[in-house]
């Protein structure tokens, strides 16, 4: 077993198998909800929280480091790009995919795996040669360094209007195990049998599913549940978290999902 398996497998639970791992990584691409609170107490909120894992940037990383030294923290998982998500800025200034991050930076700075994504069907289509090459490269730099590196396929470009059809996100996810992710994240599509068609698509490698924009609790739990229910190895859910009025009980909640 490699040193990248022996990482990977860390985000898991030892009981289940699975991770209920918290997205924490918007702030670096979408203009964060007002009063909300400062990001260090909510990321303090989320690791009492006890997920799997917590996907962040490298400056929360620093700044929150101590609580992610503690025995029984959570593992970090560091993104390390970033594209203009947001809907402003992708008027202000278009379409853009930059890696930030060095594979050896990510481990010196204590991450158990890293983020990158594959943004399909971007309008400048310029776009997604660079996102491929820079993705790939990155793959195969953490790779020697044994660094497992979690692929985030989406369809999250300009040109396409369902950000969640299943065939168009099945090949995203293809092309991401081709390329050589060692896992995905991706979106539940909203049917256990597409979602399920989706994860034999890419082989033996973990999918994780990810959350999207806030919705109603009970919302959030059935497409959790449906995801777990189609095969994902967990969910990497952000705003349904840490934009809910319980930080804590939200994330036991998913965590009885995910482990039941
Ligand atoms: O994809 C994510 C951020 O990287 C997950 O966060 P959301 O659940 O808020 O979409």
């Amino acid at each position: 077993m490699s040193g990248m398996e022996i990482r990977l497998n860390r985000l898991l639970n030892e009981q289940s198998g699975r991770a209920m791992i918290v997205a924490f990584d918007h702030g670096q691409s979408l203009p964060m909800k007002r009063g909300i609170g400062s990001p260090v107490s909510l990321l303090k909120k989320i690791i009492e929280g006890r997920p799997e894992g917590v996907l962040i940037n490298r400056g929360m990383l620093q700044q929150c480091a101590a609580d992610f030294a503690v025995p029984g923290a959570p593992q970090v998982i560091l993104r390390a790009d970033w594209t203009t998500l947001d809907s402003d800025m992708k008027a202000d200034m278009g379409e853009a995919y930059r890696s930030l991050v060095e594979p050896e930076e990510a481990l010196s700075l204590g991450a158990t795996a890293a983020c990158l994504y594959l943004i399909g069907r971007p309008k400048a289509t310029g776009m997604f040669f660079d996102n491929i090459r820079e993705v790939a490269k990155f793959i195969s730099k953490a790779h020697k360094v044994g660094l497992p590196v979690i692929v985030e396929a989406t369809l999250w470009g300009l040109k396409n209007d369902d950000q969640k059809a299943v065939d168009p996100l099945r090949q995203m996810c293809r092309i991401a195990a081709e390329i050589g992710a060692d896992a995905i994240k991706t979106e539940y599509v909203g049917d256990i049998e597409d979602e399920k068609s989706l994860i034999e698509d890419v082989g033996d490698i973990p999918v994780f599913t990810l959350g999207g924009s806030a919705t109603t609790p009970e919302k959030a739990f059935e497409s959790a549940s449906q995801a777990i229910e189609s095969g994902a190895k967990g969910l990497i859910f952000g705003r349904n978290v840490w934009q809910a009025e319980d930080i804590v009980g939200t994330i036991t909640k998913f965590r009885e999902i995910v482990h039941q």
